[in-house]
């Protein structure tokens, strides 16, 4: 049987673009369609235009932090719309230089809405086209609760990058990633901003301590952080958007903007995926350790999996997906090693086990010498630049160490460049590196990362 493709990828975000191009640096005949635009939910409306907007509202506090080293101007202002055009501007260089990459590939991308028709057909634009071997890689999109009425009234962050103007107050539902991220972000462009999360924390899953620290520190810079608490209704009236809530803080809050931040589900409506069989967990996608799915030559990679919604994730897989199909070589990804980060002031940053992850692993009873299995060393500092901004901005960090045989599993940091300091650990981390050996190492002086070699 011949097909039009050796492979054909559906999604152009960062798992379907690495995908193809390393199927095509193997000699694989490759064809890419995208709905949208080239780059994903990553490139045009999640990790790079949020990190531009996260600089953006970094400058006032710059700015207040000058003074103190001895430089004297009034504070800058903002003019909204040429941030909003340029981060645009930026956006849509980085989509021309995709295009040209993948033509360079030699990879045929084709612009438009895929649907399966059979497992080794598709149809794009009502046209049909065959390959042996399919991946899907349609990525996710954000979640409403179905349950509160007038939720229609709150945008989801796909519509952050684009406002008209600065609200001049805003409600955020849910203090996860982009919750925490968009309202540490909006207080720094001086929006009044409330944060509602049902759980008792914002940033459930991580450390207690980065939970706990962050929240305070939000709380500190004047962010309204309301946990344990639910949206029971919305309503559009003359003076804003009124907000009910129910729990810990039962109150009304009225504010010009809502944003719905309580996660994101795979993209997989009108794909046709009944239609061939693939299985699915829920809402997502269900695959092997190979990527492959239930379906043998269709393979899901990224958020549209049930895996990790991460960037750096989903590109591993597909870059994973095409070694193995197109060069042979299996490599497997290493998910106990994936770091991630929260871009809100102040950052975070965390690979591997937190202290009741590892406590829950590894137990908590003493062992034949008495102590306990996990030990925490934790370290609180005022980094020297500080020191002069006079802001209180103390850097956090925490080893989470298995005492049995001195192994880090968990490597976590709160305070500035969270995430930059990490990420040269996180190959520590791989390498299965002991609390002995960050002690025998030497540091650079003076910088925040050495405080990881003086800390017990
Ligand atoms: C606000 C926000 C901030 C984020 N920040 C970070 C961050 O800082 N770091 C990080 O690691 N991750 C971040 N993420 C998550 C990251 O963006 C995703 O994990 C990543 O983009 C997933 O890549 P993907 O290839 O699986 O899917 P996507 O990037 O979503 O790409 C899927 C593509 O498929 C296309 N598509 C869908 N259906 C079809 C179809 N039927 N036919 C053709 N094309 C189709 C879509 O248009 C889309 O372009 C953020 C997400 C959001 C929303
Ligand atoms: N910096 C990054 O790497 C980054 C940034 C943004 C997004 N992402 C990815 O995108 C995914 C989605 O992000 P997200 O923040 O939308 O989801 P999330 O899963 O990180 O957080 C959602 C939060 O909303 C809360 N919640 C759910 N329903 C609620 C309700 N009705 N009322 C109040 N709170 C409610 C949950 O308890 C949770 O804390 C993340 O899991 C992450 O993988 C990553």
């Amino acid at each position: 049987m011949t097909y039009d493709y050796d492979l054909f990828v559906i999604g152009a975000g960062p798992g379907g673009l690495a995908a193809a191009k390393r199927a095509a640096n193997y000699g694989a005949n490759v064809a890419i369609a995208e709905a949208n635009h080239l780059g994903g939910t990553c490139v045009n409306l999640g990790c790079v235009p949020k990190k531009l907007m996260v600089y953006a509202a970094d400058f006032p506090r710059l700015a207040a932090a000058y003074r103190g080293y001895g430089w004297t101007q009034s504070a800058p202002q903002l003019d909204w719309a040429t941030l909003v055009s340029a981060q645009k501007q930026h956006i849509e260089h980085i989509r021309q230089s995709y295009v040209r990459s993948l033509e360079k590939s030699g990879i045929e991308i084709m612009r438009g809405r895929a649907r399966f028709t059979d497992s080794h057909t598709l149809e794009i634009n009502d046209r049909p086209i065959t390959a042996d071997k399919i991946l899907i890689a349609v990525g996710g999109k954000a979640v409403k609760p179905g349950n509160i009425s007038g939720i229609e009234h709150a945008v989801t962050s796909d519509s952050m990058f684009s406002l008209a103007q600065l609200p001049k107050s805003l409600v955020v539902i849910g203090g996860g990633y982009i919750g925490v991220e968009f309202s540490s972000m909006m207080h720094g462009f001086g929006v009044e901003v409330f944060l509602v999360e049902r759980e008792p924390q914002i940033l459930t899953g991580f450390d207690e301590l980065i939970c706990t620290t962050v929240r305070d520190r939000l709380q500190e810079r004047g962010i309204h952080t309301f946990c344990n608490t639910s949206v029971k209704a919305i309503e559009k009236t003359e003076n804003g958007i009124s907000v009910d809530l129910e729990g810990e803080h039962t109150k009304t809050v009225t504010a010009d903007l809502v944003l719905c931040a309580i996660g994101r589900a795979p993209n997989l409506e009108g794909l046709g995926l009944e239609q061939i069989g693939v299985e699915l967990d829920g809402s997502a996608i269900v695959v092997n350790h190979s990527s492959r799915t239930s379906v043998s030559n269709i393979y899901a990679v990224g958020d549209c999996t049930n895996r990790m919604q991460l960037t750096p994730v989903a590109k591993t897989e597909g870059k994973a997906f095409a070694e193995l199909v197109f060069g042979n070589y299996p490599c497997e990804v290493d998910y106990d090693s994936v770091p991630s980060a929260v871009c809100s002031r102040p950052e975070v940053a965390s690979v591997g086990l937190s202290e009741a992850q590892a406590k829950e692993k590894f137990g908590t009873c003493a062992d034949q010498s008495g102590s306990d299995r996990i030990t925490s060393y934790q370290s609180e500092f005022q980094p020297l630049f500080h020191t002069l901004s006079k802001h209180k901005s103390e850097t956090v960090i925490k080893l989470v160490v298995n005492h049995k045989d001195d192994r880090v599993l968990g490597i976590h940091i709160i305070g500035d460049n969270a995430a930059e300091v990490l990420q040269g650990f996180v190959l520590a981390f791989r390498k299965g590196v002991t609390k002995k050996e960050f002690d025998d190492t030497i540091g650079i002086h003076p910088s925040s990362a050495e405080e990881f070699f003086v800390i017990d």
